[in-house]
């Protein structure tokens, strides 16, 4: 409970960004801490070898999801695959368009990056409405791996994003308002 609790009071909430109404919740302040830092990538890590997940891919989502992604998937000794958003990725990609909490967008992931029947691990840092997360899953469908579970740093449980996804979810903050 320590490390969840520094995490939390490390997160700052906004109001107002970027658009009118949204309560926009800062992840960028507990970059700012190495310990921190550590504490968040040991806490994932262990969430996912003490549930016996056992990912071949950890997918990091643009942009925020990049910052945690390859810190995981090297302590796990398996692949990162990032999802970014639309004509930033060389190659042959596949496309899905999706709404999030503050407007549209389009998340792309490369032909073959996750393999038919890899167990992948979605990281990001926030699930409001799952609008990106689900979209992300639906990627890693299409190129035939089986999302085992998304991860974030914070959930807006009064969103419901869990609902829409393929998995389970697991996050270690939850705000409710
Ligand atoms: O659950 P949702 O309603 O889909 O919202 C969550 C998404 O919104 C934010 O990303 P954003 O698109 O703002 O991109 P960024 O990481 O590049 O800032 C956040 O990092 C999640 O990816
Ligand atoms: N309220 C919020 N804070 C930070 N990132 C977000 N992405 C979608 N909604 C968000």
């Amino acid at each position: 409970m320590a490390d969840v609790q520094l995490i939390k009071c490390l997160l700052k909430a906004i109001p107002d960004f970027p658009q009118q109404g949204i309560l926009f919740q800062d992840i960028f302040p507990i970059f700012q801490d190495p310990t921190a830092v550590e504490t968040l990538v040991t806490h994932i890590v262990h969430r996912i070898t003490s549930t016996g997940l056992r990912p071949d891919v950890i997918v990091g989502l643009d942009a925020r999801g990049f910052l945690l992604g390859p810190w995981i998937a090297n302590r796990l000794k398996c692949a990162f695959v990032p999802v970014r958003k639309a004509g930033k990725l060389p190659g042959k990609t596949t496309r899905v368009g999706y709404e999030k909490e503050y407007g549209t967008d389009y998340f792309e992931m490369q032909a073959g990056a996750v393999k038919a029947g890899q167990r992948v691990v979605v990281l990001d840092d926030l699930i409001a409405t799952g609008g990106s997360a689900k979209a992300a899953g639906d990627l890693i469908a299409q190129n035939g791996g089986t999302t085992v579970e998304y991860i974030f740093i914070v959930e807006l449980t009064a969103l419901k994003g869990a609902a829409k996804l393929d998995a389970p979810t697991y996050s270690i903050v939850q705000f409710d308002d």
